[in-house]
């Protein structure tokens, strides 16, 4: 899978006339790379991703694959399908299949390739989301876990270069995040760009290479520890600071932590702590 560079450039987007959701919102997809996308709630991080999937258009603006304007034609959206999938938060709105194999099948079948592809297609996704074996199940009897991670299946298989996820781990115990997480990095390993939104600031530390927060109908975008370390810019967007950054900037004080940049999880945190003899981490 080629890389493609996806952008919004001065999006103004909404739902009623003269209540944009979205004012001059600008964002550049790091291709091959991790972005998180946050915000508070209904500050507008699925109204930016819909529109960067083309599902929702914007009353101004643009949203642009390597430098072509997306147009909001049949041909134009089929088009940018195929090369931008979104997955809804809530997977109930994108199963309808009987089985978890016919609902991966479904964007295949529907780009007109034969069954030999599709079912080449269908096997890389399940296996790529590790549920190759519900194949036969009926997408009903499945978990919420297990639904969520067949429904980024039915995205994987349309073989997108960027996947836009609305928040993939929302109402997953923690395993089922880790697992969700580890399938993630296998999509990224296997070539795509992977975009999640999400209320986690601390996730988003410890997983993105950039972050976009949707603040005041706009985006502000950077490095994951400056944006999530700019307290001035939490509160406007009222998200917490991300502890890692916290507990990292005390230790630097009291001279525990090396110069450097801050640990962004636990595990960072235990490597950067100094060595005393005869204890470990
Ligand atoms: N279909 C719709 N019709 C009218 N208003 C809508 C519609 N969808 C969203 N909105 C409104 O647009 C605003 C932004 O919603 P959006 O879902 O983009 O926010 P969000 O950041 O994804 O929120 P959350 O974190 O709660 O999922 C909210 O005020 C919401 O009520």
């Amino acid at each position: 899978m080629s890389h493609r560079t996806l952008a919004a450039e001065g999006l103004v987007a909404g739902y009623e006339r003269g209540r944009p959701v979205l004012d001059g919102a600008t964002l550049r997809v790091p291709a091959g790379r991790r972005l998180a996308v946050l915000g508070a709630n209904g500050s507008g991080k699925t109204t930016l991703l819909r529109c960067l999937s083309g599902a929702l258009r914007p009353a101004a603006g643009a949203v642009v694959l390597d430098g072509v304007p997306l147009e909001h034609s049949r041909r134009g959206l089929r088009a940018h399908r195929q090369e931008v999938q979104l997955v809804l938060q809530d997977p109930d709105d994108q199963l309808f299949s009987a089985s978890v194999a016919q609902d991966v099948s479904f964007g295949p079948l529907n780009l007109g390739l034969d069954e030999d592809a599709v079912r080449a297609r269908v096997a890389e996704a399940l296996t790529l989301l590790a549920v190759d074996v519900l194949a036969e199940r009926p997408t009903h009897h499945l978990s919420y876990g297990e639904r969520k991670r067949v429904a980024i299946a039915g995205a994987v298989a349309m073989r997108p270069c960027v996947l836009l996820l609305d928040e993939p781990t929302a109402g997953l115990d923690p395993s089922a995040v880790a697992e969700a997480l580890a399938a993630l990095a296998r999509l990224q390993e296997h070539g795509s760009t992977v975009v999640m939104s999400t209320h986690d600031v601390d996730l988003a530390l410890a997983w993105a290479d950039e972050v976009a927060v949707v603040v005041d109908r706009a985006v502000v975008q950077g490095a994951p520890a400056d944006v999530l370390g700019d307290d001035a810019l939490l509160a406007r967007a009222r998200l917490g600071r991300p502890w890692a950054l916290t507990v990292g900037t005390r230790l630097r004080e009291l001279g525990v932590l090396a110069d450097g940049p801050l640990p962004r999880d636990v595990a960072g945190l235990l490597t950067a702590l100094p060595e005393r003899p005869g204890v470990t981490a």
